[in-house]
């Protein structure tokens, strides 16, 4: 069943890597070629079987192209459509799987112009810590959410092709604005990640920290598994994510002063409240979630 004959991925890393993995596994795509910045880590993907061919003139590689993936960090956005943009056909469907798609769209609006309708933005929220090609893997997307913020320029076709292209890989469709989705993901997704991050980076600096970190166990090691996450990605999301990430930080400091307060006044029942609240509503989500993402079996998806 090949429903794409040929699908372009440029930035051939975990989320390239694993949507590529994850067409093959489905038996969906004849060709995958790969676009990328680094040369060995294109050789890696095609060595690994993730692409069939690397793409090294961008006019031969979007040529007869049916499908193309933006999946490098969301800076590069801009950049890699410009290059593009002179050997795009008009059939071909161009989507992406940024983090944030407010900053996402309003580059390919800018570098597309009229021909905004043949780019679909979206985002699978799916992922790990770990990134390249070697992280890539076909099961990735089963079961989870990909949310599209299709401009009103794009026609319910090309659309439903990018859709199409996800449930393949195992996913489910959700639909939001740009607006909406950064909101969203800057309280759920881009606040811990920033939180992480600074919490090992306050304890790496600090003079003791080899003795910290000696001691640091597995709950330390859950609270900061994402700050093992790419800097270079996690950069490019926070400043594109700007304003609604200051927002959730700022509540959050609040949150945190209150709390803090709390402590320091000995309020052993206030601090319990917090800590139950946050317990049920957390095993409300996990309940919710488990019914939710039950992985469709794997012919339902083809
Ligand atoms: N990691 C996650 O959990 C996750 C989840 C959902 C979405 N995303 C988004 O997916 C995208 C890719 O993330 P990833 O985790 O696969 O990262 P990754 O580091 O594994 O892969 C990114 C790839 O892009 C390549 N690249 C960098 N600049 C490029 C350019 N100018 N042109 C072409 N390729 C370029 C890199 O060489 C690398 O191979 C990011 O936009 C990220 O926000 C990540
Ligand atoms: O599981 C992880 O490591 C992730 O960070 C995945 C995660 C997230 O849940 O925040 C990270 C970024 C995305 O854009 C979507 C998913």
């Amino acid at each position: 069943m090949t429903k794409f004959d040929k699908v372009v991925i440029s930035g051939v890393g975990l989320i390239g890597g694993s949507f590529a993995r994850a067409l093959k596994q489905a038996g969906a795509v004849r060709t995958v070629v790969g676009l990328g910045r680094s040369r060995t880590s294109l050789e890696r993907a095609r060595e690994l079987g993730i692409i069939d061919a690397i793409g090294d003139d961008v006019a031969e590689a979007v040529k007869g192209a049916d499908l193309v993936l933006l999946a490098a960090p969301v800076a590069q956005t801009g950049p890699i459509l410009s290059s593009l943009l002179p050997h795009l056909e008009p059939h071909t469907v161009v989507t992406d799987a940024g983090s944030t798609k407010t900053d996402v769209t309003e580059a390919a609006r800018k570098v597309l112009g009229s021909r905004i309708s043949q780019f679909v933005p979206g985002h699978p929220i799916a992922g790990r810590e770990t990134n390249g090609p070697d992280a890539a893997i076909p099961d990735l997307y089963r079961g989870k959410k990909v949310v599209l913020t299709p401009v009103p320029e794009n026609s319910a076709a090309d659309v439903e092709r990018v859709a199409e292209a996800w449930r393949l890989c195992g996913a489910i469709i959700h639909r939001l604005s740009p607006q909406e989705h950064d909101k969203v993901f800057a309280s759920v997704s881009h606040l811990p990640h920033l939180l992480a991050f600074a919490l090992v980076d306050d304890i790496a600096r600090k003079p003791h920290a080899d003795l910290l970190f000696q001691y640091a166990a597995s709950g330390f090691r859950d609270f900061t598994r994402i700050a093992g996450s790419s800097p270079e990605m996690w950069r490019d999301i926070s400043l594109a994510n700007q304003e609604a990430l200051l927002a959730e930080l700022d509540a959050y400091m609040a949150q945190l002063a209150a709390v803090r307060a709390q402590l320091a006044a000995g309020d052993g029942k206030g601090l319990e409240a917090v800590y139950s609240n946050a317990r049920e509503a957390r095993e409300r989500w996990i309940a919710a979630i488990e019914t939710a993402e039950a992985p469709p079996p794997k012919d339902l998806a083809e």
